[in-house]
């Protein structure tokens, strides 16, 4: 996507041929930086420290973990090692221990004298596929904004609530949850985001709202707490969100509060979308609830928020007794029941073993 003017994505190789920049999110929305990483402990600080963050985007930095480690070394002991450091980074995303996997598929028959280079083969592959069913999940979520938008007066926009960063920062390109809004913007269909601030970590506040700032769609940020009442009062169309693992009946484990505006939406008969891109889902696992591991990240998220003053000083401000103890559960699960559509790049799978085997019938046969 384009940020003050020039095209980026949100990882790719340094111009030396081999180290991997990508955009440090922790800056934003006040500073753009991108950050050289050289090793496979790099990146693992990277994904773990949400340098880079969101599902698909944890995956590929992954992928090209793996290429840095067999620059270095492309020993069958070096690929299962970095394999172990990568896949320790978080928990939830299935999308990690997919490209890890698929690394080792494509890399263990090789001579070692191959590796590294058909590692950054590999990885630029995945990132390439990111973008491309990215783009088919904004193809498909289009045409269900159209009808919604065929309803409305003419110049009336269609009203859609996002939680966290499902955008192009948290894959390659154009996100998941946001492909579709991008879509129907270029499409000419007026939109309106309101973007949940997403705490503790603020991702709605930070990231989505630059997102949607910078590509002109129009927006408002709301707290985490209002999505309920905006929907008893009419004023939400339909909610997209994103997700780090969908299973193969349709749950959905996606940012904490989720399964909360998926309450709320049911309750008040708005339609409740998830974009997911195919490796989203985990065949392995069909209860949510009970087999998906939910990372707890630390207690600073939650009493510690970071901001910038007007001094343009950023800084972290606590906001709780500093002897009162925090948690701070990372992602929730969203049974498939209260989910209306699940929007992949294949087309619109209904939330449930049918829905999923139906689109992915090549694949569903891998469920546990
Ligand atoms: C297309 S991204 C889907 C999800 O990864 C996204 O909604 C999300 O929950 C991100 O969480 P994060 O903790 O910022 O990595």
């Amino acid at each position: 996507m384009k940020v003050s003017g020039r095209h980026y994505r949100t990882i790719w190789v340094n111009e030396d041929g081999w180290s991997v920049d990508i955009i440090d999110q922790r800056w934003l929305p006040h500073d753009f930086r991108v950050e050289t990483v050289r090793t496979v402990d790099g990146i693992a600080t990277a994904i773990r420290d949400m340098w880079v963050r969101g599902a698909p985007l944890i995956g590929v930095t992954a992928a090209y973990g793996v290429a840095l480690g067999m620059r270095e070394d492309a020993s069958d002991a070096s690929l299962d090692a970095a394999w172990e450091t990568l896949h320790a980074t978080r928990p939830t995303a299935i999308n990690l221990r997919w490209a890890l996997d698929e690394m080792r598929r494509v890399l263990r028959p090789l001579p070692v004298s191959e590796r590294a280079k058909a590692a950054y083969r590999r990885a630029a592959e995945i990132a390439d596929e990111d973008v491309e069913l990215n783009r088919g999940i904004g193809r498909n979520g289009l045409e269900i904004i159209r009808k919604i938008a065929a309803k409305k007066k003419p110049g009336e926009p269609v009203n859609i609530l996002t939680h966290c960063n499902a955008g192009w920062l948290a894959t390659v390109d154009y996100g998941t949850a946001t492909a579709p809004i991008y879509l129907a913007t270029e499409a000419g269909i007026p939109i309106h985001v309101y973007v949940d601030e997403t705490r503790p970590r603020n991702q709605g506040a930070h990231l989505t709202a630059w997102e949607m700032a910078g590509h002109g769609v129009p927006h408002t940020l709301i707290v985490d707490n209002a999505g309920g009442h905006l929907m008893q009062h009419g004023m939400v169309d339909m909610v997209i969100v994103g997700t780090d693992r969908t299973t193969a009946n349709g749950d959905v484990c996606n940012k904490i509060g989720t399964y909360l505006k998926a309450l709320a939406a049911k309750d008040n008969g708005v339609p409740f979308y998830v974009g997911l891109p195919s490796p989203t889902i985990d065949w392995t696992v069909r209860d949510g609830i009970r087999e998906i591991p939910i990372e707890e990240r630390s207690g600073d998220e939650v009493s510690l928020v970071w901001g910038r003053d007007e001094d343009g000083k950023t800084r972290q401000v606590r906001i709780s007794p500093e002897a009162t103890p925090c948690g701070n559960f990372a992602f929730d699960v969203t049974p498939a029941r209260l989910i209306t559509g699940l929007i992949t790049e294949r087309g619109v799978a209904d939330a449930s073993a049918e829905g999923l085997a139906r689109l992915f019938p090549d694949r569903s046969g891998m469920a546990a």
